[in-house]
């Protein structure tokens, strides 16, 4: 690991801009200082977001794309690495290329908001799978994500399960699909494949309106645990953790007339 003594550790999200400050690179950096990690961004597209929706999306060009990824990974010990939306299979594409330099990959597959904005391009989801997922370390799809991604429904804890498994194919370490929009059930069920073998991550269930962003605060949280030398399951647990009291922490919260953001500290 590069973290030199006295140094915080270093962390990188590769991700688009939320305008409204509650998910993308806003939702990361806050996450990863949140962690007391050093937060880098390579940004891949602007959004026009609020809590209520996402009004337009610009998508960076992906030779600058590389040029901030080379920018950072020339200069910075980064440890660990969370991408999120990617925008385009080009981009895909360009940070499979770069992901010999990229440890610790927490991979997101940022396909649609919660608002039901797409923010991939349509039936491009495949280069994830071939392209991205075999270098990851992680990946954390949600429900819908996962269904994209098979081709098929993903609809309970028990196709969620079963969901884990097959992307498992593709090459990743380990599988999160998380499950924050199965209404119904007193917890917050997600399934994990890591080692093999498939079992249920559980926090108690928060009702809230204030859940713009915990897919990107718990893949966040991953890379900064990773990046200050969690093990895996570790690293999940403890933002599986994060992401609930973050929940907890603006439940009461009314900032915006849609989905409000997360609390993220300091605690
Ligand atoms: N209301 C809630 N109470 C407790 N935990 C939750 C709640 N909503 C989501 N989570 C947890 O937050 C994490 C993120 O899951 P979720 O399915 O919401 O991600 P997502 O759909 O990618 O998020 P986003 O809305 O940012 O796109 C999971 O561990 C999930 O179980
Ligand atoms: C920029 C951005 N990334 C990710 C998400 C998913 O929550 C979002 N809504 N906006």
């Amino acid at each position: 690991m590069s973290v030199l003594a006295g140094n915080p550790p270093v962390a990188l999200t590769i991700a688009g801009s939320d305008s409204g400050g509650g998910a993308g690179v806003q939702a990361d950096l806050k996450t990863f200082a949140a962690h007391r990690a050093f937060g880098t961004s390579v940004i891949t597209a602007l959004t026009a977001q609020n809590t209520v929706g996402v009004r337009a999306i610009s998508a960076v060009a992906p030779e600058f794309v590389a040029a901030q990824l080379e920018a950072v990974l020339d200069d910075l010990p980064v440890a660990a690495v969370k991408t999120g939306m990617l925008a385009t299979p080009e981009t895909v594409a360009l940070v499979a290329r770069f992901a010999p330099r990229l440890p610790n990959l927490v991979v997101d597959p940022v396909l649609v908001a919660s608002s039901g904005d797409r923010l991939f391009t349509a039936d491009a989801e495949r280069a994830y799978l071939e392209l991205l997922f075999p270098h990851a370390a992680v990946v954390t799809p949600n429900l819908r994500e996962a269904s994209v991604l098979l081709g098929r429904d993903v609809l309970d804890a028990d196709d969620a399960v079963k969901a884990a498994a097959d992307l498992a194919a593709y090459g990743p370490r380990c599988v999160v699909v998380k499950g924050g929009h199965l209404r119904g059930s007193a917890e917050a069920v997600d399934a994990v494949w890591f080692d093999g073998r498939t079992s249920l991550m559980t926090a108690p269930w928060i009702d809230t309106a204030n859940n713009h962003g915990t897919g990107c605060t718990f893949a966040a949280a991953t890379a900064a645990n990773l990046a200050a030398g969690a093990e895996l399951p570790v690293a999940l647990a403890e933002a599986k953790t994060y992401v609930h009291a973050a929940l907890s922490r603006s439940a009461s919260w009314s900032l915006g007339a849609g989905h409000g953001p997360l609390g993220w500290g300091p605690f």
